[in-house]
């Protein structure tokens, strides 16, 4: 097995800019997460400076979960100076099932080779033209159902896929990770999986292997989560000691405590 720990000490060495396109919920917990981690982040997505912006950074991410025209067009841009600038960037695909303006939107950014997709069961269903039961934001499908999925949209597009749940399951067409860190309170904290996909955008950031990278952010969140649970009286505490684990968590910390196995 990989040494998991040495993907976030090299994150940590690098503590990468990391431009997000976000939505309303999730741009102050994310930026908390990526500060926590190791990493800068920067929130920005006006049209008039995104593409500018992108390649000042290492790494972007774009989540559509609260989106309008203009701001899907700050997307584009930024995707495509992603694209050119050949800085890798993440998509999350928040609730694309949902409706034609998501599909419409999503359908466009992946003309841009997003490096990594990372999504709840649900969406990455959705986008792979799947039937999905996601109910909004949240998922309504088992993390296993979506493993077929995930491949054959790893392979159409070439992105690493990372679906996330219980058992967050990644593959990048033909290797595939199964990853059993988590907390049950996780999903009732929301914005969790938008700042994963941040945090997955700091890993791919200089990353040689990018699905590898996906992996160690995943188990990172993941080995976070199991640590706050252990602390926290409920959501509103288990944010907070979210955040303090997040930061203390050491390389070594992550190599022992890491629950990946291959799929
Ligand atoms: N039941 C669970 N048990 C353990 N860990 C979980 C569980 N559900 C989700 N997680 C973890 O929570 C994190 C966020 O994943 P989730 O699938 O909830 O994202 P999401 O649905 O996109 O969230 P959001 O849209 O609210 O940001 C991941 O690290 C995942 O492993
Ligand atoms: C709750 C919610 N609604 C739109 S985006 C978002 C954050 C979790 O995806
Ligand atoms: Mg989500």
């Amino acid at each position: 097995m990989p040494d998991w720990g040495s993907h976030l000490s090299e994150m940590r060495r690098r503590a990468p800019l990391v431009h997000n396109i976000t939505n309303y919920v999730a741009m102050n917990v994310m930026a908390n997460v990526l500060l926590a981690a190791g990493a800068s982040p920067a929130m920005l997505h006006a049209v008039e400076e995104a593409a500018e912006f992108t390649p000042l950074a290492a790494a972007l991410t774009i989540n559509i979960g609260t989106p309008s025209a203009p701001w899907v067009e700050g997307m584009q841009a930024s995707a495509r100076a992603a694209r050119e600038a050949g800085i890798p960037w993440v998509l999350d695909p928040v609730a694309v099932g949902a409706t034609a303006f998501r599909r419409a939107a999503v359908a466009r950014l992946l003309d841009h080779a997003p490096a990594a997709i990372r999504g709840n069961a649900s969406e990455i269903l959705a986008l792979a033209g799947m039937a999905a039961r996601g109910k909004g934001a949240d998922s309504a499908d088992p993390v296993a159902a979506a493993e077929d999925a995930a491949r054959a949209l790893a392979q159409r597009t070439g992105a690493v896929v990372a679906v996330t749940g219980p058992v967050d399951f990644v593959t990048d067409g033909p290797r595939g990770w199964r990853v059993a860190n988590g907390h049950p309170t996780m999903p009732r904290v929301t914005a969790l999986g938008c700042s994963l996909t941040g945090l997955v955008g700091a890993f791919l950031a200089g990353a040689v292997d990018r699905a590898q990278a996906t992996v160690a952010a995943l188990a990172y969140f993941g080995l976070a989560g199991e640590r706050a649970g252990a602390v926290a009286a409920g959501p509103g505490s288990f944010q907070v000691a979210l955040l303090d684990a997040l930061a203390a968590i050491t390389p070594e910390d992550l190599a022992a405590g890491a629950r990946v196995e291959p799929a």
